[in-house]
């Protein structure tokens, strides 16, 4: 069990972690959300005592700092690369295993279990990012540790690498361990984890299951329904009670009748249907619209790209941001840091590559 109580620490005058208090139990996957800049890292370290800051964390009521064996309690590596770039990796991992008086069998365990027996006399510089990634895991993974904590360690692995990481995190909590992983990765942690802490701007928004927190988004149960005949399939569907908001183009979500009272509905008036869907990622809505306000940076999406140029809607607004999970839009070269009118010139990126943010060697 992690206890975080008052955890706070400012950059400059800022607030980078604002008065945060969590915990974290064990036996599920619990998953840190929070946007770009929300403080997850910076959290991470204060609970490890490797920032200076205020408040205190506990594991198993001890600070980090007082655990006998940490490498053997608490799992954690923070730059795989930065410790010390030139060194081999199994080198690197025999070295941090005497440290604790682990033997070197379990070195060659844990190499084994992220799929780096083949390349483990390399040095980690000439690794990907999901090989970096990998490592970290192992080394993290080193001293058996009761709590495992990792800071977006999916960044980089490939999909399969990424099933295969999320199966590993479900075991190793099965086990009756504390895992945290902090993701910005919405559709990732939806998969991944059983409870959520989610921050924006260092701040706590919610503290609950992931299913409690997909169902606080206004979309959860709400059912897609796109129809030439938007407008009479409007006036009949609030006719019978439903809550009907209208979307773009020929699109209505519909909230409070069933899918099949809507089918039938449209069959007896005689309007053809194009689709019927359930919403199928309220995690994202929710977490869109609960950070939104809270984000650090938000980028403009492009909604078209036609010749002359990008076309900029007014504001990325958590409904148009939604959409992140199933496309990729080229973001404009604008910034817009959140309650303020300050903009930065930036260059154009992609929204993937946006949320991917400053990763490399976290894990
Ligand atoms: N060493 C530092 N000096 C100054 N500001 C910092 C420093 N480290 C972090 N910050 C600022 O603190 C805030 C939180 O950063 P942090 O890296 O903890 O966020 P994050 O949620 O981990 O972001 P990401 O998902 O992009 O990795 C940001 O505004 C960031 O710019």
């Amino acid at each position: 069990m992690i206890q975080a109580r008052n955890l706070r620490k400012k950059y400059g005058g800022v607030a980078a972690v604002d008065d945060l208090s969590f915990d974290v139990r064990p036996g599920v996957v619990t998953g840190f959300l929070g946007p770009n800049g929300a403080g997850k890292s910076t959290t991470i370290r204060l609970m490890l005592g490797l920032d200076r800051g205020e408040g205190e964390t506990l594991f198993d009521g001890v600070p980090y700092r007082k655990l006998r064996q940490p490498l053997r309690e608490v799992g954690y590596v923070s730059d795989v690369r930065a410790l010390h770039p030139g060194r081999k990796a199994r080198t690197h991992l025999r070295m941090l295993a005497a440290s604790q008086g682990i033997s070197r069998k379990r070195v060659d365990e844990v190499l084994d279990w992220v799929g780096l027996t083949t390349v483990a006399k390399k040095r980690p510089r000439a690794y990907s990012l999901g090989m970096v990634q990998r490592l970290g895991l192992a080394a993290a993974l080193l001293g058996d540790p009761r709590v495992l904590i990792l800071d977006e360690p999916a960044n980089g692995l490939d999909p399969a690498g990424i099933q295969w990481l999320r199966g590993f995190l479900r075991a190793y909590a099965a086990e009756g361990r504390t895992v945290f992983v902090s993701s910005h990765q919405l559709a990732e942690m939806s998969q991944m984890a059983d409870h959520l802490v989610v921050i924006g701007q260092g701040r706590l928004i919610a503290d609950e299951p992931a299913d409690v927190f997909a169902g606080r988004s206004s979309t959860a149960g709400r059912v897609l329904v796109r129809t030439p005949h938007v407008e009479r399939l409007r006036r009949l569907l609030a006719e019978v009670g439903a809550d009907v908001e209208r979307g773009e183009n020929s699109e209505l979500a519909v909230g409070g009748v069933d899918r099949a009272i809507i089918g039938e509905l449209a069959f007896r008036n005689g309007i053809v249907l194009h689709e019927l869907t359930l919403r199928s990622a309220p995690l994202e809505d929710a977490f869109l619209e609960l950070t939104a306000p809270r984000s650090e940076f938000t980028a403009r999406p492009v909604v078209a790209v036609p010749s002359g140029g990008p076309r900029i809607p007014a504001q990325a607004t958590s409904s148009g941001a939604a959409d992140w999970d199933t496309q990729t839009f080229d973001v404009v070269s604008e910034f817009e840091q959140a309650g303020s009118d300050a903009d930065s010139a930036s260059d154009s990126i992609e929204a993937d590559g946006a949320a991917a943010g400053s990763v490399a060697g976290k894990g």
